[in-house]
């Protein structure tokens, strides 16, 4: 059998030449399709090798009779529709360490750039200006730089900006002080990163909760005179809200590697000659797009002569006699660990696992991989996985008990899980009911029974009267319908948890409102897909 792959956005020669040279690969090279040539060719094509450039919708992937394999050259895979994939049985591969160093040495030519406004002194002198007084820049010794996002990229730049004598802080709900400390680097709270830094540089995701994560407010906090770099992911920062920071000299200036929308011909980001920007060029090296090319090369290899692969972005490798006995309580135990971290605000440090019923008798780790998988989505994407859940923990620091036991407190299963963060710790307990799905069913030290799914709410109250009423008016006015309640105390007039599902999910002005109610003192909003 020959099988077609279809490459379509520039990628290195070089580094695809493991793949030109198989002889049961014909590679079709074809970064100048139209959309509409796209969809006429793929029912033809069994793998597809794409970088950012090329969207891969559901509306593509519904027309790919053929395709079996998407390999992503690169990092991001937010240009896959990966739910689409993964339901069509398509395996999604990507890259993730090959464009590293690539884009950690683009931020530092944009931190310096910035700071001593080179692209700008250059477009003045080759317009014929000789004008010195016009750039007068900032050195980057003794500045804190502030790191939103300390994964493989924002490790790279620390190490890097440390060189220069910055003093570096940096927020990412995984960094723990023992590896600030082996970084030199001051962890710290988005805040402390907003408010004290004077350099501020993003390498998250963008994820549904990294979008617009530098917004108007972010702005407000911020030193005056603070310069702000993207070399992440468009989306992170709020453009109208950089433009409006930049035209009242809230920041200086802004090196911006990547946009909401890519060309972004049409910001006025472009028009201000405080941004620096350069066309999504963070993987452009020769060295990383080879890296990249080889990685995704070889997986396409092993995936077709049945080999496993290294770099799998949606699969599930659960062997399947294991994966008979725990599927059923898949939905759960993915479910009761979404829940849990939301509730964290600092650093997880623990994760303990209690199964009780029939899981003395199978494997439970697939449930164990599951649970965390369910964690670390909610901060590092689409890249964990169920082979690399536990490696990516690992990784972390997070220690990871897997525990077998009795204690069923009157039902035939439960999967109970214990995070411990920093400064708190969390139970929650769920069991799979005989024909009506899963519940959970206790939280902390609350009895409560509620349907893993969708938007829910909790509110921690103080025990008085009232306090329902309250709530349930103020999301009456703002069009929030209340579809289940539950309301449980500690003892009469003491704390209280009120738990909700609601049909849409609360806005932040709504959110901030709830959350000034005298009688409230925390609450949580709780997505579940
Ligand atoms: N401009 C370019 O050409 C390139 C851009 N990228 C982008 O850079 C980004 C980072 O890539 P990597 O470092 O490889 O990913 P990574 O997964 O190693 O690191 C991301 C880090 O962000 C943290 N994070 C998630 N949500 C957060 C939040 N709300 N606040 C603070 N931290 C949060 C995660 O815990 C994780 O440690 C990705 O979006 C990737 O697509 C990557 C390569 C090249
Ligand atoms: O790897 C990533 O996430 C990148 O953003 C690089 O994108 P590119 O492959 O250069 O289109």
């Amino acid at each position: 059998m020959i099988y077609t792959v279809l490459i379509t956005d520039p990628i290195s020669e070089d580094g695809i030449q493991p793949l030109q040279l198989h002889p049961n690969i014909d590679v079709v090279i074809r970064n100048d399709l139209t959309e509409e040539e796209l969809f006429t060719i793929i029912p033809n094509i069994h793998a597809l090798l794409v970088r950012s450039q090329t969207n891969i919708t559901r509306q593509l992937i519904e027309k790919a009779n053929n395709l079996k394999i998407i390999a992503r050259a690169g990092v991001g895979v937010d240009n896959i529709d990966l739910t689409a994939a993964t339901a069509h049985g398509i395996l999604v591969v990507n890259a993730p360490h090959a464009n590293t160093n690539s884009a950690a040495e683009h931020t530092i030519a944009m931190l310096f750039s910035l700071a001593r406004k080179i692209p700008q002194a250059s477009i003045s002198l080759k317009q014929r200006e000789w004008n010195r007084k016009a750039f007068i820049g900032v050195e980057l010794k003794g500045k804190t730089l502030g790191i939103i996002g300390l994964g493989r990229i924002g490790a790279e730049v620390a190490f890097r900006a440390i060189g220069q004598r910055m003093r570096v802080m940096a927020y990412d709900p995984f960094l723990t002080e023992e590896k600030g400390e082996e970084l030199g680097i001051l962890p710290a709270s988005l805040d402390e990163v907003i408010e004290q830094s004077d350099f501020i540089t993003i390498h998250t995701p963008l994820l549904e909760n990294t979008k617009h994560l530098l917004d108007a407010r972010a702005f407000q906090k911020m030193k005056t005179g603070v310069h702000i770099i993207n070399c992440a992911r468009g989306g992170i920062i709020d453009e109208h809200a950089l433009y409006h920071a930049i035209q009242t000299n809230k920041v200086a200036g802004a090196a911006l590697d990547v946009f909401q929308v890519e060309p972004p011909f049409h910001s006025n980001l472009l028009d201000l000659p405080e941004v620096i920007a350069t066309p999504h060029l963070g993987a452009s090296t020769v060295e990383a797009q080879e890296n990249v090319a080889v990685e995704v090369s070889h997986d396409i290899i092993r995936f077709f002569t049945g080999k496993v692969v290294q770099n799998p972005v949606n699969v599930s490798s659960v062997p399947k006699e294991a994966m008979n006995q725990v599927a059923p309580y898949f939905t759960l135990s993915e479910r009761l660990g979404q829940f849990l971290i939301h509730l964290a605000d600092d650093v997880v440090e623990e994760i303990n696992l209690f199964y009780s019923g029939p899981f003395t008798n199978f494997e439970v780790g697939p449930l164990t991989r599951n649970t965390i998988k369910g964690i670390l989505q909610r901060h590092l994407g689409e890249q964990v996985n169920h082979v690399n859940a536990l490696y990516l923990a690992d990784q972390r620091g997070i220690k990871i008990n897997e525990n077998k036991t009795s204690s069923l407190k009157g039902f035939t299963n439960l999967i109970t899980i214990e995070m411990i963060t920093k400064q708190e710790s969390f139970r929650i307990s769920g069991t799979l009911l005989d024909g009506l799905g899963p519940r959970i069913v206790e939280l902390n030290d609350y009895q409560v029974d509620i349907f893993p799914k969708g938007n829910i709410v909790l509110i921690y109250h103080h025990d008085l009267p009232g306090v329902i009423g309250k709530v349930g008016n103020l999301l009456g006015n703002y069009q929030i319908n209340i579809a289940t309640m539950q309301v449980d105390r500690s003892n009469l007039g003491g704390e209280a948890m009120m738990l909700l599902t609601v049909d849409k999910p609360l806005n932040v002005e709504c959110l901030h409102t709830l959350k000034s109610l005298t009688e409230i003192y925390n609450v949580k909003t709780i997505q579940l897909i």
